[in-house]
């Protein structure tokens, strides 16, 4: 497996796209839920309109109704006017949130099932490069914030700045001397803010990828704590964990230090304009150049004002934490899918499943942790003749129904040439060919029906033994599927699925039943089967099956495999006993092919090769307890 490297804590981060750019390519995706959004904007406008209008009534009952002595009556009806602004500001703020939650909660499945979508759709080398705690938080928490800030931090960043600009204009009409003050405040705000930005999106950015790749190293601990557990290392990757964990807490920390003092500076200067303001206003008001209401309007004014500045440093954070979620979005929606279906597709009508690889070349090109920091093409696939290339100018027949083994010495690139086949990935030079048509004309669907795979590594979904086993068969429901589910299950010895608690029902997988290694590979032999396909591709399939049950899979795949093309890798001798031929992979091409018996009698390497195979199985795994009697009495014989 290639090394997926994480993101370099001590790393500058200093390539950024400019911040409308980013945000301009959630145009189209967000343009059907633009009316709600603008009717919730013009709403929570029509909120802060009316909290901005409450100070101007303060203004007129002081001003006009007290001084003159008017009734009371007149006094309760200016009171009755700002509860009446009061109640019609609640409602504005609870429409704004029925307007815009439920069509942004929409926008955000969207795009978190087209983003699924797209990661079905990419090749398995995107995949390789790609760690899955990367996709996981993109997917997951990007798209969760940009949501949050769709239905709220946007809104209120375009409500605050019509605030401001509204409140600014009522205070110079109230009085120009003081706005000039409060407005004097702004100046080392605006500088400190420009600064500001460009910490803090550098860290938000970091912060992101760092949570990322903290996913990945749960993720990858999970998966592997067998492994961790059974070799002692489990502290060493507590370690690595905590080293990781401590550099994001350190980024998180430092985006803290940043918002803290930007809302400091927010927070501080413009109670200290109001402040110098105040001793002015009195002043003011007792030279009589302001009238007491007007004076009392201006500092309420003032107070609305100050609340969105005061916040400005959560909501501008918000939104760059936004951009760096769409930009992250977009590194992995502009992947390309290199992978893809044919303009020009070709049919096979009635496949006969030859297999051809025609002086194919393939190498895996340099892995990189972030597409993004890439520049385009950059990990294009090395020149031909590289030290990098696997496979070299590869050139193989395997006629129709025919068994073909796969044999080299270990990184020989044998299950590199089998994942050609199924297109899981494209070949560099020359190509694969079924019934005479190269599989990059085959449609992808067509392809994949043609041909299925097994592979060493098995991958079992959490679903039912059913399920699994008939992923790719052509039939899923019904007698028919019944059959060809019993008829695999049979082939791969794998009746055990009926033993289990639910039969063939029994929910497996990560989120089900753990199965052994042997029974795993039970299951996606007879997936394989299954799926009835004209060309079998097996990658050592039966590793982990005991010699017995080893022979009788075979002895299975024998008959099921009668007019099925078959390439399978071996790695035992029995398992090159099933093929008809043999094909021997070295230095990245075919060096010689012909019968188990022909190959030994004239190859060296071959002889060298199928010496330092492992006789034994590698993992025992019976279904039933070996005989006690029969071992002792074996093991006594041997004394
Ligand atoms: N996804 C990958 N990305 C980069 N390099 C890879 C990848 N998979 C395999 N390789 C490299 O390609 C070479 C061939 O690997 P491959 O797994 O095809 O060998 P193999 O003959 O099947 O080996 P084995 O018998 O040990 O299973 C190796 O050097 C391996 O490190």
């Amino acid at each position: 497996m290639p090394q997926r490297a994480p993101v370099d804590p001590q790393a500058p981060l200093t390539q950024q796209s400019p911040y409308w750019a980013s945000i301009a390519r959630l145009g189209p995706i967000v343009r059907p839920i633009v009316p709600r959004l603008v009717m919730g904007l013009v709403v929570a406008l029509a909120a802060s309109a009316l909290a901005l209008a409450v100070p101007q009534v303060l203004r007129l009952v002081i001003d006009e109704l007290l001084r003159s002595g008017t009734q009371p009556a007149a006094v309760w009806g200016a009171a009755g006017v700002v509860l009446l602004l009061g109640v019609l500001e609640a409602t504005m703020i609870y429409l704004r949130r029925v307007l815009v939650i439920e069509p942004s909660i929409t926008l955000e499945r969207q795009m978190r099932t087209s983003m699924y979508d797209h990661l079905q759709d990419l090749p398995v080398s995107f995949h390789d490069r790609w760690g899955s705690g990367q996709l996981l938080s993109r997917s997951v928490a990007d798209l969760g914030f940009l949501r949050r800030w769709l239905a709220f931090g946007a809104i209120f960043l375009v409500v605050s700045i019509s605030t401001v600009a509204l409140g600014v204009v009522l205070l110079f009409t109230l009085s120009w001397q003081l706005a000039l003050i409060f407005l004097a405040a702004a100046v080392p705000i605006m500088v400190y803010g420009a600064i500001f930005r460009r910490r803090f999106s550098l860290a938000t950015r970091r912060s992101q990828d760092q949570a990322g790749d903290l996913a990945t190293a749960v993720e990858e601990s999970v998966h592997g704590i067998r492994v961790l557990k059974a070799f002692g290392r489990a502290r060493e990757a507590l370690e690595g964990f905590t080293e990781q964990a401590r550099h994001l807490r350190e980024t998180e920390v430092a985006k803290a230090r940043h918002q803290a003092l930007f809302s400091l500076v927010v927070t501080l200067l413009p109670e200290l304009a109001l402040g110098t303001g105040l001793v002015t206003g009195i002043w003011l008001a007792a030279a009589g150049h302001l009238s007491i209401g007007s004076l009392a309007a201006f500092f309420a004014t003032a107070a609305a004002v100050a609340q969105p500045v005061e916040a400005s440093g959560m909501l501008v954070g918000m939104a760059l934490t936004a951009k760096t979620a769409v930009d992250r979005h977009f590194e992995v929606m502009d992947a390309a899918n290199t992978v893809a279906d044919p303009q020009r597709p070709r049919h096979l009508v009635a496949p006969r499943g030859e297999l051809a690889f025609r002086g194919v070349r393939f190498s895996f090109g340099v892995p990189a942790p972030h597409d993004a920091a890439r520049p385009p093409g950059a990990a294009g696939p090395p020149a031909a003749g590289s030290p990098s290339e696997v496979l070299r100018g590869v050139d193989l027949q395997v006629r129709p129904g025919e068994t073909m083994a796969l044999v080299g010495a270990t990184g020989s690139g044998k299950s590199t040439l089998l994942q050609l086949v199924p297109r899981l990935y494209d070949v560099d030079g020359g190509a694969v060919e079924v019934d005479g048509v190269d599989v990059r004309d085959l449609p992808l669907a067509e392809l994949r029906r043609l041909v299925a795979v097994a592979f060493e590594d098995t991958t079992l979904f959490s679903s039912s033994v059913r399920e699994n086993v008939l992923l790719g068969a052509p039939v899923q429901e019904g007698p028919e599927a019944d059959a060809v589910l019993a008829e695999a299950l049979e082939v791969a010895q794998a009746h055990f699925a009926y033993s289990l608690p639910d039969g063939v029902e029994t929910r497996i997988g990560e989120e089900g039943l753990s199965l052994s290694g042997g029974q795993r590979q039970r299951i996606a032999l007879a997936r394989a089967i299954a799926a009835q396909p004209s060309v079998l591709v097996l990658d050592d399939p039966l590793s982990a099956l005991d010699v017995a049950t080893e022979e009788r899979v075979s002895e299975g795949l024998r008959g099921a495999l009668a007019h099925t093309t078959t390439l399978i890798v071996a790695h035992r001798p029995s398992t090159v006993a099933l093929a008809d031929r043999v094909a021997l992979l070295r230095g990245g091409v075919v060096e010689d092919v012909g019968t188990h018996a022909e190959l030994l009698g004239r190859s060296d390497h071959y002889r060298w090769v199928i010496a330092s195979l492992p006789e034994e199985p590698r993992d025992l795994d019976r279904d039933e307890e070996p005989d006690l009697d029969t071992v002792f009495s074996e093991e006594a014989e041997a004394r």
